[in-house]
């Protein structure tokens, strides 16, 4: 990365690239699985690159990490026991503390480069590692979740990369089934789920193999990140067979109040929350007929 541009190329997202105005490179780095960089951009804060692919910048990384964790935890009435599958920024650690039933939080993360990395230089992201709740495991998640006692977690929410590289059995059946298995009936989880002006197909596979392995509720929200090609990415929102979860009416949606102590919620509130349920309708004849 020379400075001047980044641009984000990748066969995510054949045919297109997003482009950032490089300051300055702070990090550059090969961990055991992918290539990691870490820039100060022009607009958007510091920015971290995993394998050419941006993850995450300062600017906008609210509208993900609080998405991704506050429509699975604000759909059941008591989260206590949470397992976060990647994440190593920090970033969905410090959403899911903001909740005050929570009593314990795994978190698999297989790159231990990620999360150092994450600590050094976004700490505001990071401040999720702080909480006494965290259990840090530096692991593969496939095997985490195979591990896991059955019904285990009230909810699982999966922040993966892209199915090209590390993050890909994350995107894969059995990887869905364990995720059930650890779940305890009427739990919930939310899974990183690309985006539906790109990956349609991608989303048709997921969404099919979700509506085989959870009998509760299957659900596809989407929100905006300017900052990921297409400018929006998606999550796939699913329970488990007992008690009903309905994920497009919040039951108890976090706000304001809920807790200072990692900063104000600066993306997510109920409105959105049932708003990012609602799809174009070239996405529901795709998601709602599966
Ligand atoms: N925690 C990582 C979030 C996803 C980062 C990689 C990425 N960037 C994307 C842009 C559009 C659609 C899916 C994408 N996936």
């Amino acid at each position: 990365v020379i400075p001047g541009w980044f641009s984000e190329m990748s066969p995510m997202w054949p045919g297109e690239a997003h482009s950032l105005k490089v300051e300055k490179v702070l990090f550059q780095g090969k961990s055991d699985y992918q290539d990691v960089i870490v820039f100060q951009s022009a607009t958007y804060g510091k920015v971290l690159v995993l394998d050419g692919v941006i993850q995450l910048t300062e600017r906008d990384e609210c509208a993900y990490q609080e998405m991704i964790t506050h429509l699975p935890l604000c759909s059941i009435p008591n989260p206590k026991k949470v397992l976060v599958i990647g994440g190593g920024d920090g970033g969905v650690l410090r959403e899911v503390a903001r909740h005050p039933t929570v009593e314990h939080i795994d978190m698999c993360e297989i790159d231990k480069m990620v999360v150092d990395v994450s600590k050094q230089f976004f700490p505001d992201v990071a401040i999720g590692y702080e909480d006494p709740r965290v259990n840090l495991v530096i692991g593969d998640g496939v095997a985490f979740l195979k591990n896991a006692a059955e019904g285990s977690y009230d909810a699982v929410i999966v922040d993966s990369s892209d199915p090209i590289g590390p993050a890909k059995e994350l995107f894969e059946k059995p990887f869905f089934q364990s995720v059930a298995r650890a779940l305890r009936p009427g739990g919930v989880v939310c899974t990183q789920a690309e985006s539906l002006w790109l990956h349609m197909d991608i989303i048709e596979d997921i969404v099919s193999n979700c509506r085989e392995i959870f009998k509760g509720s299957v659900n596809y929200a989407w929100t905006s990140v300017p900052t990921y090609p297409s400018g929006v990415i998606g999550f796939m929102l699913c329970s488990t067979e007992g008690p009903e979860v309905d994920f497009k009416h919040p039951l108890n949606p976090i706000d304001e109040s809920s807790s200072k102590s990692n900063g104000p919620l600066k993306f997510y509130n109920a409105e959105i929350h049932s708003a990012a349920f609602c799809l174009p309708s070239f996405a529901k004849k795709v998601i709602e007929s599966k």
